[in-house]
């Protein structure tokens, strides 16, 4: 049996000060894979574990196939939880390590028969002999793994079992990981701070941020659709360049987006999420562009829906199949807190007036996202450091090519932007474009 797992308002509150969760409400589908991404601390193991059972809910209501189950012990609960330092008994063999928690459920019952075919679904069948200590760190993955599939729990809950692996192995248990789950049909949570391994596993992604559900989507949506600039700039490689911008619409002439030195013209007629900008004239906004929505090519081969803008090459990444070109086009980039790691969050306090207006338009966003006020000295999100490698501080906008597209460091580049991959989100950071019917080959 699979089981739906339903979590209301759920909160979670460390001792007295720590608030890992806030108000956090998911409804996970029968035989569904649900991926929990976001940074570390973000609480992601925190909903897992309560879910689990091992930790207690502080508020809110957690219910298995519509029950409230916040008072069932683990057991009761009857999930498999994964975790990424598998603990395999090192003194038992495979055999024994997949068999033990059959052997836990029922004593008397011979589980051999249920050993061999969990193992036979996990390719170790001839390792089941050996002790854990004669075994890879992938074969030891997965035993842990047989471990969880024998006793057929009703859910699968996984906190970053692949992350002490190698990429190549990573890669390859990801893939196994996926067609085991869909195969068996069981509910799974799988936590990640890895986007990538988020949107190659997950039927829906739940992205968080400080204990606080960002959004809930799949991951088509998610990466067409953040509903905000955090889920924008988290979802995505290379990261979305996300830059400080102001809408000018006056009454005699065309709606531009001045990006600092340089401004986006909107053709007329308006599409609709253009028309949205109008209002928003003269506020601080900011605007997102993916690699892949802009190219370098001259005004002349502009598309229709193509603007144009130019940028300073600060550096090229040759990746083989591609090249990465990281520009100067002369704006200021917007800082998005929190992607890389939270800070320790303390429990919510009561505002007191003279609060800073970031903080006020924080908490008026509902914890929203973008920090706009910042001097321009502390935008580095996209700063490339490494110990070959001076730090970039000025590129703003980074463009995919060709791997033999030759660009010289210091030149200046002609950029064609797609309107239509343009994102523009509000001073709080929720997106205002593109609204949902007009992303290219996306429905709904
Ligand atoms: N037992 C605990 N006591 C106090 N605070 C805790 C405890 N466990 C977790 N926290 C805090 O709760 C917050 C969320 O932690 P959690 O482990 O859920 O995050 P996470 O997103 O899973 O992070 P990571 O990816 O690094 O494992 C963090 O600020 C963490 O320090």
């Amino acid at each position: 049996m699979t089981r739906a797992i339903t979590l209301r308002s759920v909160g979670k509150t460390y001792g007295r000060a720590s608030r890992a969760v806030d108000r956090f409400s998911l409804a996970v589908a029968p035989g569904e894979f649900l991926v929990l991404l976001g940074p570390s601390g973000c609480g992601k193991s925190t909903v897992l574990r309560m879910i689990a059972g091992l930790e207690d809910v502080t508020e809110g209501e957690l219910l298995l196939d519509g029950e409230p189950a916040n008072h069932l012990s683990p057991r009761e609960r009857g999930m498999a939880m994964v975790f990424q330092n598998f603990a395999l008994y090192p003194n038992m063999t495979t055999r024994a390590n997949i068999g033990f928690p059959l052997k836990l459920e029922n004593p008397r019952q011979d589980s051999a028969e249920r050993v061999e075919s969990t193992a036979r679904m996990l390719g170790i069948e001839s390792l089941l002999d050996r002790y854990p200590g004669q075994l890879s760190g992938g074969e030891r993955q997965r035993v842990a793994m047989g471990r969880a599939i024998s006793r057929h729990p009703s859910a699968f809950l996984m906190d970053e079992p692949l992350s002490n692996l190698d990429a190549k192995l990573r890669n390859h248990l990801r893939a196994e990981i996926a067609q085991l789950t869909a195969e068996l049909g069981v509910t799974t949570v799988y936590v990640t701070h890895d986007q990538s391994e988020a949107m190659s596993l997950g039927d829906r992604v739940a992205v968080m941020r400080g204990g606080v559900l960002q959004q809930v989507s799949t991951p088509r949506e998610v990466y067409a659709l953040p509903e905000n600039v955090f889920v924008a700039a988290f979802i995505g490689t290379p990261r979305i360049s996300l830059l400080q911008a102001v809408v000018h619409a006056p009454l005699d002439g065309p709606m531009s987006i001045d990006l600092g030195r340089q401004r986006l013209a909107l053709p007329e007629p308006l599409s609709p999420d253009h028309q949205l900008l109008r209002i928003q004239q003269g506020r601080p906004l900011i605007v997102g562009l993916r690699s892949e929505a802009v190219r370098i090519a001259p005004p002349s081969q502009a598309r229709p829906g193509e603007v144009a803008l130019s940028g300073i090459v600060e550096h090229a990444e040759y990746q083989g199949h591609e090249a990465l070109v990281h520009l100067d086009t002369g704006s200021r980039p917007a800082v998005v807190p929190d992607l890389e790691s939270a800070r320790p969050r303390q429990a919510p306090r009561r505002r007191r007036a003279g609060g800073g207006v970031f903080e006020r338009l924080r908490q008026r966003a509902g914890g929203s996202v973008a920090v706009l006020d910042k001097p321009v000295t502390d935008t580095e999100p996209y700063a490339v450091r490494g110990p070959d490698r001076p730090a970039v501080t000025s590129s703003d906008l980074v463009v995919r090519t060709g791997p033999d597209l030759r660009v010289r460091t210091g030149g200046q580049v002609p950029l064609l932007v797609d309107l239509a991959h343009l994102y523009v989100f509000d001073h709080s950071g929720r997106r205002i474009c593109p609204l949902p019917r007009d992303v290219p080959g996306l429905d709904g």
